[in-house]
């Protein structure tokens, strides 16, 4: 039988000391939600009758968590990166920002400083002699299909083995990170190995979880970007090859219908022959749509918006 004290004056009590109300000084905000945290957690040890076991062995997993540095890695297996991009799709919707390629989680693997290339750009450092070559290239406009030129097109992506140079310390610096910044016509091409998917540390805090959820730790196989250009909204977003059996069965939930891309292997590819690639390689286009921040064009945009509207009204 659940025993019932959180409403009771002594708990609710208890709860305003815990964050804070009764003395001055400190942060409004974070009272407040502290305040409302501490309550839904006292709630959810009530409700579901959690044992003082329970609850210091899930004490010792997120110091776990901590010490193996997975935080970051467990939010978005949580489906937090993905919840905060669905607020800020709704913001952007509300400010007239939305359209353009679609954004999704930057995940926790970014690292900044990657090497800045004009043009053609070789990410990987040779090495990954198991790898199979991979073209990557596409167009940077703006919603209009005006091309951006001089815009900075930030990739990272995993090796064969889905692993991401930084992180995997036998990788050389940088190795599949680059910013590359797009010629007069808004394009940017790069040579690099075509990544396999990523999984979750088997043994980590993330997976340890996730078992007991019964699911897995898998992402397919996906490029990450960043791309900038003066003038318009910074976009961050992921593409992830078709065909992977893991393509709409992302554990980040990063995958978005727009950003599944074909990625053909070919004998000869003319682009890559063009900068020296021979044999296999994997292609993989991609264009990107930035939306504008600048005043004027924001302003059409809504008398855009409110002609529609107004002549479905009408
Ligand atoms: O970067 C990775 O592949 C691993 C982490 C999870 C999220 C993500 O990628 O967005
Ligand atoms: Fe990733
Ligand atoms: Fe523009």
């Amino acid at each position: 039988m659940t025993i019932r004290t959180t409403q009771t004056a002594e708990v609710q009590e208890l709860l305003k000391k815990v964050a804070g109300f009764h003395v001055e000084g400190g942060n409004e905000r974070v009272k407040k939600i502290v305040h409302r945290f501490m309550s839904d957690v006292f709630q959810l040890i009530e409700d579901f009758d959690v044992t003082p076991e329970e609850f210091w062995s899930a004490v010792y997993y997120v110091g776990e968590l901590g010490k193996n540095g997975e935080a970051s890695l467990l939010a978005p297996g949580l489906g937090m990166d993905k919840y905060l991009d669905i607020r800020m799709d709704a913001e952007d919707e509300a400010a007239g920002l939305a359209g353009g390629t679609p954004r999704t989680i930057e995940g926790p693997l970014y690292v900044a400083g990657a090497p800045l290339v004009e043009g053609f750009a070789r990410m990987d450092d040779g090495t990954d002699v198991t790898g199979q070559a991979m073209l990557l290239k596409g167009q940077i406009t703006d919603e209009d299909g005006k091309p951006l030129a001089n815009a900075i097109v930030d990739v990272w992506h995993a090796d064969s083995k889905g692993n991401y140079s930084y992180f995997d310390k036998s990788q050389s610096d940088f190795n599949l990170r680059r910013r590359i910044k797009t010629d007069e016509n808004g394009r940017y091409v790069a040579q690099s190995i075509t990544p396999s998917g990523y999984g979750c540390p088997p043994e980590g805090s993330t997976q340890t979880l996730l078992n007991q959820l019964g699911r897995h730790g898998q992402r397919p196989a996906h490029i990450h970007f960043f791309i900038s250009a003066p003038g318009h909204k910074h976009l961050t977003t992921q593409i992830n090859l078709a065909g992977d059996e893991f393509t709409y069965d992302d554990f980040a939930f990063a995958t978005r219908d727009e950003l599944v891309v074909e990625a053909h292997s070919v004998e000869h590819s003319a682009d890559g022959e063009k900068h020296g690639v021979t044999g296999p390689i994997t292609e993989v286009e991609f264009n990107f749509q930035l939306v504008s921040t600048d005043k004027a064009e924001l302003q059409a945009r809504h008398e855009r918006k409110r002609a529609l509207e107004g002549a479905a009204v009408a």
